[in-house]
């Protein structure tokens, strides 16, 4: 598999505090990656360095061209509910976003939006305004969004905080899908431990570093680990 993400030896700082150390991992195109690890760790710090948005970056980050990647940061609370933009209308911000100016929608950039929203599960609510939908629905129309200029690369940072182990499920799931029927890559931030390793192929574990990098059953297995997490809790 080619890689489609390589750091080497990447150190990221804000001012003089070293956030995170000495980063060196690829990631395969077609990867679905669950990234875990304590609070502060550095995970939104990794994917905003990605994305070129976080810290400063010493050492080297490929990723080609950045436009490829979709991101879906935290949901924070609720957009208000006389927020007056359209389900539609929300998700086409996804297809404007690389256009040059002037900005303006073609008929088969419409169809594309009603296409990611059938396969969200999205559609009947297309009129409606996103501040009257539940935190489930606005979360998938946020994805929509995200995913509608079909990107190679999707990031999500803890997107499930806000929904019901339910619902939590249900967007594993869908995500899964994602990254099996369309190849997408898929790094995917979840204070989840236990759940998240359901769905991914590879576990990757931060604590300022990188303490662990490998399939779900190696970390499940990994002496090391366990007596790190332990040593945590002391
Ligand atoms: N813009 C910033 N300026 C200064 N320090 C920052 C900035 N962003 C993050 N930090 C610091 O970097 C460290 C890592 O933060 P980060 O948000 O990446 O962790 P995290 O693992 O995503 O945490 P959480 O699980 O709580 O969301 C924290 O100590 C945080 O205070």
């Amino acid at each position: 598999m080619k890689n489609i993400i390589q750091l080497n030896e990447v150190d990221v700082y804000f001012k003089e505090y070293k956030v995170l150390s000495d980063l060196t991992f690829n990631i395969e195109e077609g990867d679905y990656i669950g990234i875990i690890g304590p609070n502060g760790s550095g995970k939104t710090t990794l994917v905003r360095s990605i994305l070129g948005l976080g810290g400063e970056v010493r050492g080297e980050i490929v990723v080609g061209d950045r436009r490829n990647i979709a991101y879906l940061p935290q949901l924070t609370g609720s957009k208000s509910k006389f927020f007056p933009a359209k389900v539609r209308e929300i998700v086409a911000t996804g297809l404007l976003k690389n256009k040059s100016f002037p900005k303006f929608m073609t008929r088969r950039d419409h169809e594309k939006v009603d296409e990611v929203l059938k396969e969200l599960q999205m559609y009947d609510k297309r009129d409606s305004l996103i501040g009257e939908l539940s935190g489930g629905q606005k979360q998938r129309v946020l994805l929509a969004r995200a995913i509608v200029s079909e990107p190679k690369i999707l990031i999500l940072d803890e997107p499930t905080s806000a929904l019901d182990p339910k619902l939590r499920d249900k967007l594993y799931k869908l995500i899964s899908e994602l990254n099996r029927n369309k190849g997408l890559t898929v790094l995917f931030i979840s204070h989840d431990v236990g759940t998240i390793e359901k769905y991914v192929d590879k576990v990757m574990y931060l604590d300022k570093k990188l303490v662990f990098y490998g399939t779900p059953l190696e970390f499940e297995r990994s002496e090391e680990i366990k007596k790190y997490t332990g040593s945590l809790k002391h």
